[in-house]
């Protein structure tokens, strides 16, 4: 889907990554309703032609940060800008620029999923060219079969594919999608993260909340949020370094290991974390590169007189690693207010 202004934006935006432009930026966001502060001090910097991901649990603040990121709320402190702009302040051709897909999205029930189309293209003064962008646009979430269906007899997952389509609608360079593939089968969501990409590609900057972790591997960074914090802003490979602060190696021996023995090995430098039991024979140890680690453990086991039956890398799955940050914090937060009692 590049249009020559998708071209003309793919140029602009490799200067302006060249001069280490960000797309968004929140500086010490915070806010709060009533006297509860539910987003507590978010700071994140996107860069364009990227797609950031926010995950968290239910509740911790996704739809709130994206709601501040338009401009849709005001920050109680701490700023979110777009373009360089206050989101409160932008100026009605700079929000033309931005799409957005919120959480429940309006349409209208008793028109046809290409005439909500059509009235979310004319709202942006759409004319030319504008059959074959609302065209493209239905094939894109595969619902150019269904185009004449109403609103109110398409499923769910349909409206929010049309939904998503209407964000996208005016061809905007920062793009808003507050879960997009909710309600969507695995198929076609792994097809829309391809699309997204190529937005991506193409020069568009994308922020993406989702419940599914797991979509956090499609994305170039990863907000981890929990109860209004951000616990995490990394790449989704060190997303699941930080599950264990490292890489994990998992063995399985002739023999159990005396506590001694298994000191001894955590003492090695290439040891980085803790050393669990996971079975009488086996062990699960935290090292620096597992694929370097590997010949070191074997080495070290050897002078332990036993022998590795098998080892392999724990390949953390980024549920395994959001569940595990998130306790980690969650745990950190009750020590520390246990202290401070
Ligand atoms: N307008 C509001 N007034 C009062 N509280 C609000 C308002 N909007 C959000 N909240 C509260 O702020 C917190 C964060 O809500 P938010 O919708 O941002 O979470 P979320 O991570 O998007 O949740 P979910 O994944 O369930 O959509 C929640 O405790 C919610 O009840």
């Amino acid at each position: 889907m590049t249009s020559p202004v998708g071209q003309q934006r793919e140029r602009q935006d490799q200067d302006q990554r060249r001069t280490g432009a960000v797309a968004v930026r929140t500086t010490g966001l915070r806010k709060s309703f009533d006297d509860t502060e539910v987003i507590r001090g978010v700071d994140i910097d996107i860069e364009p032609g990227t797609i950031l991901g926010l995950i968290g649990p239910s509740g911790c603040g996704k739809t709130t940060t994206v709601r501040l990121m338009t401009g849709l709320l005001e920050p109680t402190e701490g700023s979110a800008t777009v373009f360089d702009t206050d989101a409160c302040r932008l100026s009605s051709s700079d929000r033309a620029r931005i799409g957005y897909l919120p959480q429940t999205p309006a349409l209208f029930p008793e028109l046809s999923l290409d005439e909500n189309l059509s009235f979310h293209a004319s709202m942006y003064g759409m004319r030319l060219r504008r059959r074959d962008r609302l065209d493209q646009l239905l094939e894109w979430v595969e619902l150019a079969d269904h185009r004449k269906k109403r609103v109110v007899d398409a499923s769910g997952g349909m409206q929010r594919r049309l939904a998503l389509a209407a964000a996208f609608v005016h061809d905007p360079e920062v793009v808003f999608l507050d879960e997009p593939t909710a309600g969507i089968d695995p198929i076609l969501r792994d097809k829309l993260w391809t699309r997204f990409r190529e937005q991506a590609a193409d020069g568009r900057t994308l922020v993406v909340t989702t419940q599914y972790v797991g979509e956090a591997g499609q994305c170039d960074q990863v907000g981890l949020l929990s109860d209004g914090e951000l616990l995490l802003l990394d790449t989704p490979t060190n997303l699941r370094r930080a599950a264990f602060d490292g890489e994990v190696v998992d063995v399985r021996l002739d023999r159990p290991l005396t506590d001694e023995e298994v000191a001894d090995i955590g003492s090695k430098p290439f040891v980085v974390g803790s050393i669990e039991r996971t079975s009488p024979t086996g062990l699960r140890i935290v090292v620096d590169d597992a694929g370097r680690a590997m010949q070191q453990l074997r080495e070290a086991i050897d002078v332990c007189d036993a022998s590795v039956v098998d080892m392999d890398e724990h390949l953390v799955d980024y549920d395994e690693a959001f569940l595990r940050v998130v306790q980690r914090h969650r745990s950190a937060s009750t020590t520390s207010e246990e202290v401070a009692a």
